[in-house]
Protein backbone atom coordinates (compact mmCIF):
# COMPACT_ATOMS: atom_id res chain seq x y z
CA UNK A 1 0.00 0.00 0.00
CA UNK A 2 1.65 3.46 -1.16
CA UNK A 3 -0.22 6.52 0.52
CA UNK A 4 0.82 9.73 -1.02
CA UNK A 5 -0.17 13.11 1.02
CA UNK A 6 0.31 16.33 -0.70
CA UNK A 7 0.33 19.93 -0.68
CA UNK A 8 1.29 19.68 3.34
CA UNK A 9 1.44 23.24 4.65
CA UNK A 10 4.58 22.64 7.18
CA UNK A 11 6.26 19.43 8.62
CA UNK A 12 7.23 19.64 11.89
CA UNK A 13 10.47 16.89 13.44
CA UNK A 14 11.78 17.35 15.87
CA UNK A 15 15.31 16.33 14.39
CA UNK A 16 15.11 19.21 11.32
CA UNK A 17 13.60 22.58 11.38
CA UNK A 18 10.18 23.18 9.65
CA UNK A 19 9.62 22.26 5.91
CA UNK A 20 6.95 23.99 4.02
CA UNK A 21 4.99 22.92 0.98
CA UNK A 22 6.07 19.49 0.91
CA UNK A 23 4.50 15.53 0.16
CA UNK A 24 5.24 12.49 1.60
CA UNK A 25 5.34 8.90 0.43
CA UNK A 26 4.58 6.14 2.39
CA UNK A 27 5.12 3.01 1.43
CA UNK A 28 3.68 -0.14 3.32
CA UNK A 29 4.34 0.72 6.83
CA UNK A 30 7.77 3.11 6.38
CA UNK A 31 8.31 7.13 5.51
CA UNK A 32 9.55 6.91 2.23
CA UNK A 33 10.38 10.29 0.52
CA UNK A 34 9.59 13.53 1.41
CA UNK A 35 10.18 16.15 -0.82
CA UNK A 36 9.10 19.53 -1.88
CA UNK A 37 5.83 19.80 -3.97
CA UNK A 38 8.06 21.34 -6.71
CA UNK A 39 9.07 17.68 -6.75
CA UNK A 40 5.75 15.93 -6.86
CA UNK A 41 5.75 14.83 -10.49
CA UNK A 42 8.24 12.12 -9.72
CA UNK A 43 5.63 10.33 -7.91
CA UNK A 44 3.58 8.26 -10.42
CA UNK A 45 2.86 5.14 -8.17
CA UNK A 46 0.25 5.11 -5.42
CA UNK A 47 -2.59 4.08 -4.07
CA UNK A 48 -4.13 6.10 -1.94
CA UNK A 49 -3.99 10.63 -1.85
CA UNK A 50 -4.38 12.99 0.99
CA UNK A 51 -4.78 16.54 -0.06
CA UNK A 52 -2.92 18.12 3.67
CA UNK A 53 -3.73 21.77 1.94
CA UNK A 54 -3.72 23.74 5.33
CA UNK A 55 -2.40 20.60 7.54
CA UNK A 56 0.59 20.46 9.55
CA UNK A 57 2.05 16.74 10.23
CA UNK A 58 4.10 15.84 13.01
CA UNK A 59 4.35 12.39 14.33
CA UNK A 60 2.00 11.03 16.16
CA UNK A 61 2.19 11.62 19.94
CA UNK A 62 3.43 8.66 22.42
CA UNK A 63 1.61 8.37 25.75
CA UNK A 64 3.92 6.69 27.92
CA UNK A 65 2.31 5.97 30.83
CA UNK A 66 -1.53 5.17 31.41
CA UNK A 67 -3.95 2.54 32.44
CA UNK A 68 -6.61 3.06 29.24
CA UNK A 69 -9.36 0.73 30.51
CA UNK A 70 -9.49 3.67 33.86
CA UNK A 71 -11.46 5.17 31.21
CA UNK A 72 -14.86 3.25 33.29
CA UNK A 73 -13.84 5.35 35.82
CA UNK A 74 -14.03 9.29 34.43
CA UNK A 75 -15.68 11.44 36.78
CA UNK A 76 -15.95 8.38 39.43
CA UNK A 77 -13.25 9.73 41.72
CA UNK A 78 -12.29 13.07 42.42
CA UNK A 79 -10.76 15.43 44.77
CA UNK A 80 -9.10 13.32 47.14
CA UNK A 81 -5.33 12.35 47.66
CA UNK A 82 -3.92 9.25 46.04
CA UNK A 83 -3.65 6.93 49.16
CA UNK A 84 -7.43 7.41 49.68
CA UNK A 85 -7.82 7.77 46.15
CA UNK A 86 -6.45 4.22 45.37
CA UNK A 87 -8.23 2.51 48.72
CA UNK A 88 -11.16 3.96 48.71
CA UNK A 89 -12.65 4.17 45.38
CA UNK A 90 -10.38 2.94 42.53
CA UNK A 91 -9.38 -0.82 44.03
CA UNK A 92 -13.14 -1.68 44.99
CA UNK A 93 -14.14 -0.38 41.58
CA UNK A 94 -11.37 -2.65 40.07
CA UNK A 95 -12.19 -5.26 42.38
CA UNK A 96 -15.72 -5.92 40.30
CA UNK A 97 -14.05 -5.57 36.86
CA UNK A 98 -13.97 -8.36 34.50
CA UNK A 99 -11.78 -8.91 31.61
CA UNK A 100 -14.90 -7.69 29.16
CA UNK A 101 -15.09 -4.24 31.06
CA UNK A 102 -11.75 -3.97 30.53
CA UNK A 103 -12.33 -4.34 26.90
CA UNK A 104 -14.57 -1.96 26.27
CA UNK A 105 -13.39 0.29 28.73
CA UNK A 106 -10.13 0.24 26.67
CA UNK A 107 -11.98 0.88 23.61
CA UNK A 108 -13.58 4.13 24.96
CA UNK A 109 -9.84 5.44 25.50
CA UNK A 110 -8.78 4.27 22.40
CA UNK A 111 -11.18 6.55 20.34
CA UNK A 112 -10.04 9.24 22.47
CA UNK A 113 -6.46 8.87 21.79
CA UNK A 114 -6.88 8.42 17.98
CA UNK A 115 -8.91 11.57 18.16
CA UNK A 116 -6.41 13.37 19.71
CA UNK A 117 -3.39 12.26 17.50
CA UNK A 118 -1.99 9.65 20.01
CA UNK A 119 -0.45 6.81 18.27
CA UNK A 120 1.62 4.74 20.64
CA UNK A 121 0.85 4.08 24.60
CA UNK A 122 2.57 2.67 27.21
CA UNK A 123 -0.31 0.95 29.12
CA UNK A 124 0.08 -1.08 32.82
CA UNK A 125 -3.25 -3.05 33.72
CA UNK A 126 -4.53 -6.31 34.23
CA UNK A 127 -6.31 -8.89 31.28
CA UNK A 128 -3.62 -7.18 29.05
CA UNK A 129 -4.48 -10.05 26.35
CA UNK A 130 -7.96 -8.20 25.37
CA UNK A 131 -6.26 -5.10 25.22
CA UNK A 132 -3.77 -6.74 22.90
CA UNK A 133 -6.73 -7.57 21.29
CA UNK A 134 -8.07 -3.60 20.90
CA UNK A 135 -4.18 -2.67 19.91
CA UNK A 136 -4.41 -5.28 16.86
CA UNK A 137 -7.87 -4.08 15.75
CA UNK A 138 -7.76 -0.29 16.39
CA UNK A 139 -4.01 -0.12 14.15
CA UNK A 140 -2.69 1.93 16.78
CA UNK A 141 1.11 0.84 18.81
CA UNK A 142 1.11 0.21 22.17
CA UNK A 143 3.78 -1.13 25.05
CA UNK A 144 1.73 -3.43 26.96
CA UNK A 145 2.39 -4.86 31.01
CA UNK A 146 0.41 -6.86 32.92
CA UNK A 147 0.66 -4.51 36.15
CA UNK A 148 1.09 -6.51 39.51
CA UNK A 149 0.51 -5.74 42.52
CA UNK A 150 1.91 -8.24 44.87
CA UNK A 151 -0.47 -9.01 47.37
CA UNK A 152 -3.37 -9.32 44.72
CA UNK A 153 -1.33 -11.01 42.31
CA UNK A 154 1.75 -13.12 44.05
CA UNK A 155 3.72 -16.20 42.03
CA UNK A 156 0.38 -16.44 39.63
CA UNK A 157 0.74 -13.04 38.95
CA UNK A 158 4.14 -12.73 38.03
CA UNK A 159 3.89 -16.18 35.76
CA UNK A 160 1.02 -14.88 33.62
CA UNK A 161 2.39 -11.18 33.69
CA UNK A 162 5.69 -13.36 32.08
CA UNK A 163 3.71 -15.48 29.95
CA UNK A 164 2.21 -11.99 28.42
CA UNK A 165 5.04 -10.43 27.70
CA UNK A 166 6.79 -13.05 26.10
CA UNK A 167 3.75 -14.36 24.16
CA UNK A 168 2.76 -11.19 22.85
CA UNK A 169 5.80 -9.04 22.13
CA UNK A 170 5.86 -8.53 18.70
CA UNK A 171 2.74 -9.11 17.44
CA UNK A 172 -0.05 -7.12 15.28
CA UNK A 173 2.60 -6.64 13.02
CA UNK A 174 5.09 -5.32 15.30
CA UNK A 175 3.37 -2.42 16.82
CA UNK A 176 2.64 -4.58 20.13
CA UNK A 177 5.66 -4.67 22.40
CA UNK A 178 5.76 -5.55 26.18
CA UNK A 179 7.26 -4.52 29.56
CA UNK A 180 7.07 -6.36 33.05
CA UNK A 181 4.94 -3.74 35.08
CA UNK A 182 5.58 -4.34 39.33
CA UNK A 183 3.06 -1.10 40.34
CA UNK A 184 5.50 0.37 42.96
CA UNK A 185 8.03 -0.02 45.20
CA UNK A 186 5.30 0.45 48.34
CA UNK A 187 2.85 -3.00 46.15
CA UNK A 188 5.74 -5.23 46.09
CA UNK A 189 8.26 -6.06 48.00
CA UNK A 190 11.95 -6.32 47.65
CA UNK A 191 11.97 -10.16 46.76
CA UNK A 192 9.07 -9.98 44.40
CA UNK A 193 10.73 -6.96 42.94
CA UNK A 194 14.37 -8.98 42.62
CA UNK A 195 12.10 -11.46 41.08
CA UNK A 196 10.85 -9.27 38.44
CA UNK A 197 13.98 -7.68 37.79
CA UNK A 198 15.97 -11.39 37.20
CA UNK A 199 12.96 -12.26 34.34
CA UNK A 200 13.63 -8.99 32.91
CA UNK A 201 17.10 -9.32 32.24
CA UNK A 202 16.74 -12.95 31.46
CA UNK A 203 14.08 -12.02 28.68
CA UNK A 204 15.47 -8.41 28.04
CA UNK A 205 12.57 -6.65 29.01
CA UNK A 206 12.02 -3.29 30.10
CA UNK A 207 10.55 -2.68 33.33
CA UNK A 208 7.29 -0.30 34.03
CA UNK A 209 6.68 1.23 37.34
CA UNK A 210 5.69 3.98 39.62
CA UNK A 211 8.02 5.56 41.39
CA UNK A 212 8.76 8.48 43.70
CA UNK A 213 4.67 9.72 43.12
CA UNK A 214 3.30 11.39 46.47
CA UNK A 215 5.57 12.67 49.10
CA UNK A 216 4.14 10.09 51.42
CA UNK A 217 5.24 6.97 49.46
CA UNK A 218 8.78 9.39 50.26
CA UNK A 219 8.67 9.57 53.67
CA UNK A 220 7.41 5.85 54.23
CA UNK A 221 10.28 5.09 52.96
CA UNK A 222 12.61 7.21 54.64
CA UNK A 223 10.76 5.96 57.86
CA UNK A 224 11.11 2.91 57.31
CA UNK A 225 14.39 2.18 55.45
CA UNK A 226 16.21 5.16 55.97
CA UNK A 227 16.13 5.88 52.39
CA UNK A 228 14.25 7.32 49.45
CA UNK A 229 12.67 4.93 46.80
CA UNK A 230 15.05 5.39 44.57
CA UNK A 231 18.12 4.53 46.15
CA UNK A 232 16.14 1.76 48.15
CA UNK A 233 15.54 -0.17 44.57
CA UNK A 234 19.11 1.21 43.18
CA UNK A 235 20.70 -0.83 46.35
CA UNK A 236 19.79 -4.19 44.83
CA UNK A 237 20.35 -3.16 41.36
CA UNK A 238 16.64 -2.88 40.41
CA UNK A 239 17.56 -0.31 37.73
CA UNK A 240 20.04 -2.41 36.09
CA UNK A 241 17.05 -3.32 33.34
CA UNK A 242 15.76 -0.75 30.57
CA UNK A 243 13.26 1.12 33.37
CA UNK A 244 10.07 3.87 32.43
CA UNK A 245 9.37 5.20 36.00
CA UNK A 246 6.33 6.74 36.00
CA UNK A 247 6.13 10.18 37.71
CA UNK A 248 9.53 10.53 39.50
CA UNK A 249 8.31 13.98 41.74
CA UNK A 250 9.43 13.84 44.90
CA UNK A 251 13.96 13.36 45.03
CA UNK A 252 16.48 12.97 48.20
CA UNK A 253 19.20 14.54 47.53
CA UNK A 254 21.61 11.95 45.69
CA UNK A 255 18.07 10.61 43.75
CA UNK A 256 18.91 12.56 40.58
CA UNK A 257 22.32 11.04 40.01
CA UNK A 258 20.78 7.64 40.61
CA UNK A 259 18.08 8.32 37.75
CA UNK A 260 21.07 9.58 35.97
CA UNK A 261 23.10 7.16 35.98
CA UNK A 262 20.81 4.13 35.47
CA UNK A 263 19.46 6.19 32.24
CA UNK A 264 16.09 6.04 33.90
CA UNK A 265 13.63 7.08 31.40
CA UNK A 266 11.09 9.22 33.39
CA UNK A 267 7.22 9.24 32.35
CA UNK A 268 6.06 12.86 33.26
CA UNK A 269 2.33 12.78 34.21
CA UNK A 270 1.21 16.72 35.26
CA UNK A 271 -2.21 16.81 35.29
CA UNK A 272 -2.28 13.28 37.35
CA UNK A 273 0.36 14.97 39.77
CA UNK A 274 -1.93 18.32 39.82
CA UNK A 275 -5.30 16.04 40.23
CA UNK A 276 -4.10 14.07 43.41
CA UNK A 277 -2.10 17.36 44.92
CA UNK A 278 1.66 14.81 44.39
CA UNK A 279 2.91 17.78 43.41
CA UNK A 280 5.20 19.24 39.85
CA UNK A 281 8.35 16.69 39.48
CA UNK A 282 11.36 18.78 38.38
CA UNK A 283 11.74 17.92 34.87
CA UNK A 284 13.83 21.14 34.25
CA UNK A 285 16.39 19.31 36.05
CA UNK A 286 16.05 15.99 34.61
CA UNK A 287 16.30 17.97 30.93
CA UNK A 288 19.09 19.79 31.91
CA UNK A 289 21.13 16.81 33.47
CA UNK A 290 20.13 14.53 30.02
CA UNK A 291 17.34 12.20 31.67
CA UNK A 292 15.18 11.41 29.21
CA UNK A 293 11.57 13.05 29.95
CA UNK A 294 8.59 11.74 27.77
CA UNK A 295 4.83 12.64 28.84
CA UNK A 296 2.10 10.35 30.01
CA UNK A 297 -1.24 11.28 31.08
CA UNK A 298 -2.06 7.96 33.69
CA UNK A 299 -4.98 7.07 33.83
CA UNK A 300 -8.33 8.61 33.02
CA UNK A 301 -9.29 8.42 36.42
CA UNK A 302 -6.86 10.57 37.91
CA UNK A 303 -6.40 13.09 34.76
CA UNK A 304 -9.88 13.02 33.77
CA UNK A 305 -8.80 12.52 29.92
CA UNK A 306 -6.23 11.00 27.61
CA UNK A 307 -5.37 14.52 25.54
CA UNK A 308 -1.82 14.88 25.50
CA UNK A 309 -1.93 18.56 24.12
CA UNK A 310 -3.74 19.14 27.47
CA UNK A 311 -0.86 17.32 29.06
CA UNK A 312 1.96 19.36 27.06
CA UNK A 313 0.89 22.47 27.97
CA UNK A 314 -0.14 21.67 31.79
CA UNK A 315 4.01 20.32 31.92
CA UNK A 316 5.32 23.20 30.38
CA UNK A 317 3.26 25.94 32.06
CA UNK A 318 3.84 23.80 35.36
CA UNK A 319 8.13 24.20 34.84
CA UNK A 320 7.48 27.91 34.52
CA UNK A 321 5.61 28.43 37.31
CA UNK A 322 7.65 26.07 39.39
CA UNK A 323 11.18 27.95 38.37
CA UNK A 324 10.07 31.09 37.33
CA UNK A 325 11.42 30.25 34.42
CA UNK A 326 9.58 31.34 31.01
CA UNK A 327 12.43 29.13 28.98
CA UNK A 328 11.85 26.30 31.25
CA UNK A 329 10.21 24.43 28.70
CA UNK A 330 9.80 25.69 25.07
CA UNK A 331 7.81 24.13 22.18
CA UNK A 332 10.58 22.15 20.55
CA UNK A 333 11.14 20.51 23.69
CA UNK A 334 7.61 20.12 23.82
CA UNK A 335 7.62 18.50 20.53
CA UNK A 336 10.67 16.13 21.77
CA UNK A 337 8.94 15.19 25.02
CA UNK A 338 5.68 13.91 22.76
CA UNK A 339 7.71 12.30 20.15
CA UNK A 340 10.98 11.30 20.37
CA UNK A 341 11.30 10.76 23.94
CA UNK A 342 8.35 8.88 24.11
CA UNK A 343 9.95 6.21 21.66
CA UNK A 344 13.12 6.22 23.34
CA UNK A 345 11.42 5.19 26.67
CA UNK A 346 9.43 3.17 25.15
CA UNK A 347 12.14 1.67 23.52
CA UNK A 348 11.14 1.41 20.29
CA UNK A 349 13.26 2.38 16.90
CA UNK A 350 12.86 4.17 13.81
CA UNK A 351 9.75 5.86 15.25
CA UNK A 352 8.40 9.45 16.01
CA UNK A 353 10.65 11.45 13.54
CA UNK A 354 9.17 12.65 9.68
CA UNK A 355 12.19 10.95 8.16
CA UNK A 356 12.89 8.23 5.46
CA UNK A 357 13.02 4.75 6.65
CA UNK A 358 11.12 5.59 10.03
CA UNK A 359 7.51 4.25 10.78
CA UNK A 360 4.75 6.09 9.30
CA UNK A 361 3.08 7.13 12.42
CA UNK A 362 1.81 10.48 11.97
CA UNK A 363 -0.73 12.89 12.43
CA UNK A 364 -2.30 15.38 10.19
CA UNK A 365 -3.57 19.34 12.09
CA UNK A 366 -6.08 21.55 10.08
CA UNK A 367 -4.82 24.78 11.00
CA UNK A 368 -7.56 26.45 8.90
CA UNK A 369 -10.82 25.19 10.43
CA UNK A 370 -10.76 26.63 13.76
CA UNK A 371 -10.64 30.21 15.28
CA UNK A 372 -7.72 29.32 17.87
CA UNK A 373 -5.27 28.54 15.14
CA UNK A 374 -5.70 32.40 14.18
CA UNK A 375 -3.28 34.21 13.10
CA UNK A 376 -0.73 32.05 11.52
CA UNK A 377 3.00 33.40 13.28
CA UNK A 378 3.56 29.99 14.39
CA UNK A 379 1.59 26.54 14.04
CA UNK A 380 3.61 24.92 16.45
CA UNK A 381 3.16 27.76 19.20
CA UNK A 382 -0.36 27.33 18.24
CA UNK A 383 -0.71 23.77 18.04
CA UNK A 384 0.96 23.27 21.58
CA UNK A 385 -0.19 26.61 24.01
CA UNK A 386 -3.69 27.40 22.01
CA UNK A 387 -5.01 24.04 20.08
CA UNK A 388 -7.46 22.05 20.60
CA UNK A 389 -6.94 18.28 19.90
CA UNK A 390 -10.16 18.33 17.82
CA UNK A 391 -8.03 19.92 14.68
CA UNK A 392 -6.34 16.98 14.64
CA UNK A 393 -8.02 15.55 11.54
CA UNK A 394 -5.97 12.15 10.24
CA UNK A 395 -4.07 9.93 11.98
CA UNK A 396 -1.58 7.38 10.42
CA UNK A 397 -0.17 4.49 12.08
CA UNK A 398 2.11 1.43 10.40
CA UNK A 399 1.35 3.10 7.23
CA UNK A 400 -2.39 2.28 7.96
CA UNK A 401 -5.37 5.48 7.73
CA UNK A 402 -7.05 4.78 11.38
CA UNK A 403 -8.76 7.90 11.18
CA UNK A 404 -9.83 9.86 8.13
CA UNK A 405 -11.24 13.32 8.35
CA UNK A 406 -11.90 12.71 11.75
CA UNK A 407 -14.01 9.57 10.47
CA UNK A 408 -12.17 6.66 12.80
CA UNK A 409 -11.37 3.24 10.55
CA UNK A 410 -11.05 0.79 12.95
CA UNK A 411 -13.62 1.23 15.82
CA UNK A 412 -17.05 1.00 16.16
CA UNK A 413 -17.73 4.35 18.48
CA UNK A 414 -21.34 3.84 19.03
CA UNK A 415 -21.25 0.04 20.11
CA UNK A 416 -18.35 1.28 22.45
CA UNK A 417 -19.61 4.13 24.01
CA UNK A 418 -23.12 2.08 24.82
CA UNK A 419 -21.19 -0.80 26.22
CA UNK A 420 -18.60 1.51 28.61
CA UNK A 421 -21.38 3.49 29.81
CA UNK A 422 -23.84 0.85 30.30
CA UNK A 423 -20.39 -1.54 32.10
CA UNK A 424 -19.11 1.52 34.03
CA UNK A 425 -22.33 2.18 35.76
CA UNK A 426 -23.59 -1.18 36.63
CA UNK A 427 -20.31 -1.58 38.49
CA UNK A 428 -20.55 1.27 40.07
CA UNK A 429 -23.71 0.51 41.64
CA UNK A 430 -22.10 -2.89 42.69
CA UNK A 431 -19.92 -1.07 45.35
CA UNK A 432 -22.45 1.29 46.98
N1 LIG B 1 -2.82 -6.67 39.08
C1 LIG B 1 -3.11 -5.50 39.83
C2 LIG B 1 -3.40 -4.34 38.95
C3 LIG B 1 -2.26 -3.45 38.72
S1 LIG B 1 -2.59 -2.43 37.35
C4 LIG B 1 -2.06 -0.87 37.83
C5 LIG B 1 -2.69 -0.26 39.02
O1 LIG B 1 -2.21 1.09 39.13
C6 LIG B 1 -3.25 1.84 39.71
N2 LIG B 1 -2.99 3.27 39.47
C7 LIG B 1 -3.54 4.08 38.56
N3 LIG B 1 -3.03 5.31 38.65
C8 LIG B 1 -2.14 5.28 39.66
C9 LIG B 1 -1.29 6.25 40.25
O2 LIG B 1 -1.24 7.42 39.87
N4 LIG B 1 -0.50 5.82 41.26
C10 LIG B 1 -0.53 4.57 41.71
N5 LIG B 1 -1.32 3.64 41.20
C11 LIG B 1 -2.11 3.98 40.17
C12 LIG B 1 -4.47 1.32 39.03
O3 LIG B 1 -5.63 1.66 39.70
C13 LIG B 1 -4.19 -0.20 39.04
O4 LIG B 1 -4.68 -0.77 40.21
C14 LIG B 1 -4.32 -5.77 40.73
O5 LIG B 1 -4.78 -6.89 40.77
O6 LIG B 1 -4.79 -4.86 41.38
ZN1 LIG C 1 -0.23 5.34 36.86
Amino acid sequence: MKILIKNIAEIYSSDSKVKKNQFILIEDQIIKKIDSMAKIDQIKDYDHLIDAQDKIVLPGFINTHTHVAMTMMRGYADDMPLDRWLQDKIWPFESKINSDDIYWGTALGLIEMIESGTTAFSDMYFSMDRVADLVEKSGLRACLAEGLIEVNDGQKGFDKALDFALNYNQRAEGRISTMLAPHAPYTCGKDYLQKIKRAAQEHDLGVHIHLSESKKEVNDFLNKYQKSPVKYLDDFNFFDNHILAAHCVHLEPGDLEILKKNNIQVAHNPISNGKLANGIAPISDYLKNNINVSIGTDGVSSNNNLDMLEEAKMASYLQKIKYEDPTAMDTQTILEILTINGATALNLDNLALIKPGYKADLQLIDIKKDSFFYPHHNNLSNLFYAAKASSVETVIVNGKIIMEDRELKTLDKEKIYYEAEKRSLAISKQIK
